[in-house]
């Protein structure tokens, strides 16, 4: 009975705080709310904002000159340093990188990602690293990729874009571009066509799955460790989900893998170049972590370069044809470019429309957030202390719109930013500008995405119009990749 009693006034307290803070602290208006509470810690500033925690963090990392201390409530383990400072950024990734791992705590939170190149740490990311960069580099790899996409464009997206317009039918660009990065990605990383782009449009569970995963894992960073783990086991709420998204993504994966030993066994591995087949046949002499013949582990690799791959790029040419529907100058610029200059076999004079991407990056970067955890304690050049073991939380997002680092119009969609008096890309350091991430961790298909896009962002600029719908609100799935909340409804035109 004590016990109870004891009980009912802590959280009688717990309740009086929250309504003091809401209704009689006095905010003064545009000011973030920073204030630190017995217990609760900052979380009661915070919770309100969880949904739009993109914005949130950049307008308290603005009034913060960049780097702040959230401290969470008392034993949650959610204390955070969140920064959007570029010289701390440089020292964590790049000057000190062998003290920054992304760290145990990361590891639990990313738990469905196993041992693959995305949640790896140390020795065992080494190898991956290196693995993974002989094949990025493989010319039959490339030779896979680059055909791939030819034949999706082909035989997907354009079908598939002539039927819309032909039809007249309402479409959601953001899904058309997830599956067309899924059919592409899983092709060259698999080796297995899922066919999820076609005018029937077949259900894609493993699409749905991992976005599912991909929010609940948002989240997790918000609540003590045992609170989701009690969850996840009682099967509550979007942990309930997960658990069901984790049984679909592990059953296609099981397919691919076993499907794909049996071939080899077969003596039919030979011409294979995807990923998936030089993980299974990989030499463990030279990477001598990894292990081939585990379908645990090939399945964790091949899962993380999936994510990798068609998560990043479906989430950037969404953003970008909304930002040109919203920009039409910048569109007729493009077309001029494509007009003037557009050569299939070289990209790269496509100057203006690089630029566009990655002006698209900088305002809306895939990955929102990078973590990390210091394995000693350190004194950030901000002066911030971060223990050992403590957390760290890059905000991307945040920093590709802090005025102090990119000037006054640094909210401003301006693809002019990027082009030198020369008319050259003009080069960023990564630790200004971190979509691919920056230092040793930098992203290994950053060539492969940028080429992949510009075929695409060409085929569609060249061949059609889109009209956005009317009174469609664009707001960010608070998530760990920057979606478009219920998509992007358009209606699409041929161009003659
Ligand atoms: C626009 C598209 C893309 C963007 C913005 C992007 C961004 C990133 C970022 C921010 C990271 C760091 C993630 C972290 O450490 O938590 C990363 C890592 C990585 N990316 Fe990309 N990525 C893109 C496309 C791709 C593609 C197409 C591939 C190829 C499959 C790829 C392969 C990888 C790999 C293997 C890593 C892990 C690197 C490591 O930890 O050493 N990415 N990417």
């Amino acid at each position: 009975m004590a016990m109870i009693g004891l009980l009912e006034v802590f959280v009688a307290f717990l309740f009086f705080l929250v309504f003091k803070h809401f209704f009689l602290h006095k905010k003064s208006p545009g000011q973030p709310i920073l204030k630190s509470w017995p217990v609760l810690g900052m979380l009661p500033g915070m919770l309100p904002h969880i949904p739009r925690i993109f914005d949130w963090t950049f307008e308290v990392l603005e009034a913060t000159n960049l780097t702040f201390f959230f401290k969470g409530p008392w034993f949650s383990g959610t204390d955070m340093l969140f920064t959007a400072d570029p010289r701390n950024i440089h020292h964590i990734l790049s000057l000190n990188f062998g003290n920054y791992p992304k760290g145990p705590e990361f590891k639990k939170i990313f738990d469905v990602l196993g041992d693959g190149i995305l949640s790896a740490d140390l020795e065992l990311w080494e190898d991956l690293r290196k693995s993974n960069h002989a094949i990025f580099h493989h010319p039959d790899f490339l030779k896979l990729s680059a055909s791939s996409n030819t034949i999706k464009l082909k035989e997907g997206l354009v079908p598939f874009l002539d039927n819309a317009a032909h039809e007249n039918i309402v479409i959601d660009l953001q899904d058309v571009f997830k599956r067309f990065m899924f059919d592409t990605s899983s092709i060259s990383l698999t080796g297995y066509d899922p066919m999820s782009l076609s005018t029937e449009m077949p259900e894609v569970e493993y699409g749905e799955a991992t976005e599912t995963g991909e929010e609940a894992i948002y989240y997790r960073h918000f609540k003590p460790v045992f609170l989701w783990r009690l969850q996840n086991w009682l099967g509550i709420g979007l942990e309930r989900k997960m658990k069901s998204s984790l049984v679909t993504v592990n059953r296609m994966f099981a397919k691919i893998i076993s499907t794909r030993r049996e071939e080899i066994s077969r003596g039919e591995g030979e011409q294979l170049m995807d990923a998936l087949t030089y993980y299974i046949n990989v030499d463990t002499t030279k990477y001598k972590l990894l292990k081939p013949s585990n379908d645990t582990f090939i399945r964790d690799v091949a899962f993380s370069l999936l994510l990798a791959g068609r998560d990043t790029t479906s989430s950037v040419l969404t953003w970008f044809f909304w930002l040109l529907s919203k920009h039409p100058h910048v569109l007729t610029k493009i077309r001029q470019e494509i007009n003037t200059k557009f050569n299939p076999t070289y990209l790269e004079k496509l100057v203006y429309l690089h630029a566009a991407l990655y002006e698209t990056m900088r305002l809306y970067p895939p990955v929102p957030f990078n973590h990390k955890s210091p394995l000693k304690s350190d004194v950030l050049p901000s002066g911030h202390k971060v223990k050992a073991e403590s957390k760290i939380v890059i905000c991307i997002y945040a920093l590709g719109r802090m005025r102090s680092v990119w000037g006054e119009d640094a909210l401003d969609f301006k693809p002019e930013r990027w082009i030198s008096e020369s008319g050259e890309l003009k080069h960023e350091p990564s630790y200004k500008f971190m979509a691919f991430n920056a230092g040793p961790r930098a992203c290994l298909g950053k060539h492969l995405a940028l080429q992949q896009m510009k075929i695409v962002a060409v085929e569609l600029i060249q061949n059609y119009d889109f009209k956005f719908t009317e009174g469609h609100k664009i707001e960010a799935v608070p998530s760990i990749v920057l979606r478009i909340k219920n998509g992007l409804s358009v209606t699409v035109t041929k161009k003659m």
